[in-house]
């Protein structure tokens, strides 16, 4: 089984369906947290999450609850086109209040200002929860993905909604630990550091990666949730701990963290950046074995 972020109807589920092998049930979830907490029980084999809108960031649920509890791990993503469809109950009355994930509402604030200036705005846990609170009464329309209309039966007010036309979110599949998928040579790997508060620490985890010529793609920091002005910093970068460039440049981001959390290498969905060449780290590698041996100098 697969869980997801639901309920049936998010652009989660569609990047989970993506993700499913054909003999695979895709279950939903409420919220982030207890989507992940299915896996972790071994419930479900794993997970299908969001982790970053191209446009409103990081999905802070997500990042949060993947540094809590047992360890997840990451073995796919994926990155969705995201345009809204604006959905309402059927009828003429008008559209008081508009509902919708605070991530779906900072990607069609414009169109609702243009559009829908007198409704007042309502965060919900997720798009296609909207969508059933307005089935429900609770509000008058729902920003929602296009495929929610499949699930319930509401009327499509307005679709292709997008402020930046093209928009993408990326999601993650997430397990719990075990073998790693191959390497691909466009692999992304996830890391997140709990760091003391000392003058030059975030400079001691970038050089660990400048210094081996690694390509540092997304760096965000995180309150602890512990202490006002400690955070932890989420870090991806290209390549795949198997290699050797890598893996010799997550043992230095250990050396300098508190704490820190393999989040995952996984192939990327949309390749490009730059692969971390080894040749050179496996021949200096093979260089200091013979040194060592003192069959070189
Ligand atoms: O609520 C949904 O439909 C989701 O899948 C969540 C989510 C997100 O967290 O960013 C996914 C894509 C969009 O950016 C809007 C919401």
């Amino acid at each position: 089984m697969l869980a997801y972020f639901g309920p049936s109807g998010t652009f989660t589920e569609q990047a989970a369906r993506g993700f499913a092998t054909p003999q695979q049930e895709l279950v939903p979830f409420d919220t982030v947290p207890a989507a992940l907490a299915a896996t972790r029980r071994g419930e479900t084999e794993a997970s299908c999450v969001p982790v970053e809108s191209s446009v409103e960031g990081a999905v802070p649920a997500t990042m949060d609850a993947l540094t809590e509890d047992e360890p997840l791990v990451a073995v796919a993503e994926a990155v969705l086109p995201v345009r809204f469809s604006v959905l309402k109950r059927p009828g003429d009355e008008p559209v008081r209040t508009v509902a919708s994930h605070p991530h779906a509402l900072a990607q069609v604030r414009h169109w609702l200002a243009e559009h829908l200036p007198d409704a007042d705005v309502v965060a919900t846990t997720s798009t296609s929860a909207a969508a059933r609170a307005v089935l429900r009464g609770e509000f008058d329309a729902a920003v929602s993905a296009p495929v929610a209309v499949r699930h319930y039966p509401l009327e499509v007010l307005a679709t292709d909604v997008a402020d930046v036309r093209d928009a993408k979110t990326r999601f993650l599949l997430v397990r719990r630990p075990g073998p790693l998928p191959e390497p691909t040579g466009h692999d992304r790997t996830s890391v997140v550091c709990t760091v003391g508060d000392r003058p030059g620490v975030l400079a001691d985890l970038l050089a660990e990666l400048a210094l081996r010529g690694i390509n540092l793609t997304r760096i965000e920091s995180r309150p602890t949730k512990d202490r006002l002005g400690e955070y932890r910093f989420y870090v991806d970068l290209d390549g795949h701990v198997a290699e050797p460039r890598v893996g010799d440049a997550l043992a230095g981001l250990h050396r300098h963290c508190q704490q820190i959390r393999f989040l995952g290498s996984y192939p990327k969905a949309e390749p490009g950046g730059t692969p971390a060449g080894n040749d050179e780290f496996v021949a200096a590698a093979g260089w200091v074995a013979a040194v060592r041996e003192g069959k070189d100098a």
